[in-house]
């Protein structure tokens, strides 16, 4: 069987790595520690091992506060998730808006081509006028407000403006659903709710005033004190919608603030800020609360140390307000950075525009997908001929697995200079587990190392610690930090839903639920997909992802693909390995290409990886937040009825599965028909 790291090979290396963020750091532990860590390695050691880390971290990354912490982490109300920081005050909103200057805060672009600069004295002007139009209408410490918004200015405002009134803020993108947003708000209950009414995507003006309508009334019923419509995001024109209560346009509800002061409320470290969603693809979702300080900590310990954020750089992370990304990345303000933000696909008008778009904003930190990366390599876009992305220095890419080929192709497509960063975390801690690490050589398809503060390990089905064998396993995080939920809104007061969630597999200890593997020479890390989807065909156990990494080779034909496990207990103890392919337009799934698919993998895994049937297949589910959605395809094929929760994008691609469930029966119908029939019919040449 082929190594994992058969494609591990040197990259990239940064030619000053002393003066990289994290090196200024580990020099500055040393000092005040007395301490002699070497390199990284050393450091993330120190980092896992002493809570006297995060003190460190916490003068680093200048946390402004009123209040200083007592100590480092104290006794919290669910056994496994501490106190962070007791006794401390501080802001969240205070923390990002700390420049008061003329530099350019924020620049808006999207689809439509208009760009729009906000400066750090104009977000600050934005944010207090909003605050106190809130506190006007009654806003305090505590109270929910949420938002259907796109990626833009107001989104921006509303979130820091909630933030400094010591509210919770809670968004979800404008192509969530109604049934997906009530799912979500009528738990939470929020105080407002501010709403676009119009925006474009892909082209298409999108009229939202239904769904806003039946948001507003609903919520309404649910204690809903105020709903706010945003002006159409497309002219920028006050859109009313009539008969609906407790509504006000936004320059209505703005012009009742009384023109205070902004006032920054000190909180714990630990006050609830931003209330989550786990993307279940069934059932209600779970609301994830962060708190300010963690989310705030943990966003700069990431930017600074994995990214060698600075005030100079300017960083576009591609994301819309539903992901735990665009938290992330609202963050980035606290650094004094210049964020873009995108509204719209980055398909329209058409790939080269969005290209050309990154390229002149001197954007020298670009985050993205391996979807989109795959995309632009499929279609055999050449990114430098667009653009002289000069100032591009590193591209962050998360969401899902990155393959080593697109890896490998990301890092030649800008020149041969990026640092090629791959992450991974999550909604439920808000930030990294895995990811890059500056000052260390990055090797194709590997995640550089774990996070500082991160105690990441390799467990296998029995709890062992099962890194130093090179072998595939569960991530868990063995150790706390400061961006653990603090609560499931709604459950029990000792958390019994959380607990249950990440800490009841390993008693008391967190199961990310990703499947992960750590190379013993470089200590490179792999995530190899989902652990819940992984595929256990005679006990071989691995991840999806190693089969798209194979696919790679097939991107001029295949456009994607989804492999998942197919368990049928009452015929089978064993799992058979599905393989679906939706291929590219003009392009056949023949025959041959099958074999030649096959042949692949067998020579690049082995016999035991080659999938038992594949199959074509016109869609593949994918989450709002553009992740595949390979449990729910899983479930479907071993025979579950799924109800789609608003968090599948396209839930219709779901019913495209459900024939599976009985291949056997499926291949005999087809052999009855004619030649012409099965011409005709849906079901894939590949049953004969
Ligand atoms: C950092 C991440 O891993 C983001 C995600 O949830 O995909």
């Amino acid at each position: 069987m082929a190594s994992y790291f058969e494609h591990s090979r040197f990259l990239w290396q940064n030619p000053q790595p002393n003066f990289t963020n994290v090196e200024n750091f580990r020099r500055i532990v040393n000092r005040k520690r007395s301490l002699n860590l070497k390199d990284y390695h050393d450091l993330h050691r120190y980092s896992v091992e002493e809570y006297s880390f995060w003190e460190d971290a916490w003068t680093y990354c200048r946390i402004i506060y009123s209040v200083p912490p007592q100590e480092v982490i104290a006794q919290g109300n669910i056994p496994e998730v501490p106190e962070w920081f007791p006794g401390a005050r501080l802001n969240y909103a205070e923390n990002l808006l700390w420049r008061n200057d003329d530099g350019i805060a924020c620049t808006a672009g999207g689809e439509l081509g208009k760009v729009t600069d906000y400066t750090f004295r104009e977000l600050r002007q934005r944010v207090r006028i909003m605050a106190s139009a809130m506190r006007a209408n009654g806003l305090k410490v505590g109270d929910r407000v949420a938002a259907i918004v796109t990626n833009s200015i107001d989104a921006i405002t509303i979130a820091l403006a909630t933030a400094s009134v010591g509210g919770i803020f809670s968004s979800t993108a404008t192509d969530m659903g109604t049934q997906g947003i009530l799912d979500r708000y009528r738990q939470i209950q929020p105080k407002l709710v501010f709403a676009e009414t119009e925006v474009m995507y892909a082209g298409k003006i999108v009229d939202l005033r239904e769904k806003v309508s039946a948001v507003i009334k609903d919520l309404c019923e649910r204690g809903l004190q105020g709903g706010i419509l945003l002006p159409s995001a497309i002219t920028g024109k006050e859109i009313g919608i009539s008969g609906l209560p407790n509504t006000a346009t936004l320059n209505k509800f703005l012009s009742t603030g009384t023109g205070s002061e902004l006032v920054f409320e000190q909180l714990p470290f630990n006050q609830p800020l931003f209330i989550l969603y786990s993307s279940g693809t069934s059932g209600p979702p779970k609301c994830i609360v962060h708190s300010a300080g963690g989310v705030l900590m943990q966003t700069i310990k990431d930017q600074r140390f994995g990214f060698d954020m600075n005030q100079t750089d300017t960083y576009f992370q591609y994301t819309t307000t539903g992901w735990m990304m665009w938290t992330f990345m609202l963050s980035a303000l606290a650094t004094g950075c210049r964020l873009i933000l995108y509204d719209g696909s980055p398909f329209h008008p058409d790939l080269q525009s969005y290209l050309k778009f990154v390229s002149d904003q001197g954007v020298s930190l670009w985050g993205t997908s391996p979807r989109f990366l795959a995309e632009v390599q499929g279609r055999k876009l050449i990114p430098l001929k667009i653009g002289s992305f000069e100032g591009l220095r590193a591209m962050s890419i998360t969401g899902a697995v990155v393959t080593a080929p697109i890896f490998q192709w990301a890092y030649e497509a800008f020149g041969g200079k990026l640092h090629v960063i791959s992450t991974s975390g999550g909604t439920d801690v808000c930030c990294a587990f895995v990811g890059g690490v500056p000052s260390l050589p990055v090797y194709v398809g590997e995640l550089q190392h774990k996070s500082l503060g991160m105690k990441v390990e390799v467990f296998d089905q029995d709890g062992n610690n099962i890194e130093h064998t090179g072998e595939a396993g569960e991530l868990v995080c063995t150790r706390p930090h400061p961006s653990l939920p603090v609560k499931f809104w709604g459950d029990t007061p000792d958390g019994r839903k959380l607990r249950d969630t990440y800490f009841s597999f390993y008693p008391g200890v967190w199961r990310q639920g990703d499947f992960m593997v750590v190379n013993p020479k470089t200590k490179g890390i792999m995530i190899l997909g989902r652990s819940d989807g992984v595929l256990n065909p005679s006990g071989v156990r691995f991840g999806s992802g190693e089969i798209y990494t194979v696919l790679e080779k097939f991107s001029s034909n295949i456009d994607d693909s989804i492999c998942v496990g197919q368990r049928r207990p009452n015929i089978d103890k064993d799992e058979r390995v599905l393989l679906f392919l939706k291929m590219r337009p003009g392009s056949k799934f023949t025959p041959s290409l099958e074999k030649q698919i096959r042949s692949l993998i067998r020579s690049a895994l082995s016999a035991r990886h080659v999938p038992q049937y594949i199959f074509e297949v016109e869609d593949i589910p994918y989450t709002v937040n553009g992740k595949k959605i390979e449990i729910a395809v899983k479930q479907i094929v071993s025979g579950s009825a799924l109800k789609p929760s608003g968090t599948v994008a396209n839930p219709e691609s779901l019913q495209l599965y459900y024939k599976y469930n009985d291949i056997e029966k499926l291949i005999s119908v087809f052999k009855k028909l004619s030649p012409r029939e099965k011409i005709r019919g849906t079901v894939s040449e590949s049953l004969e």
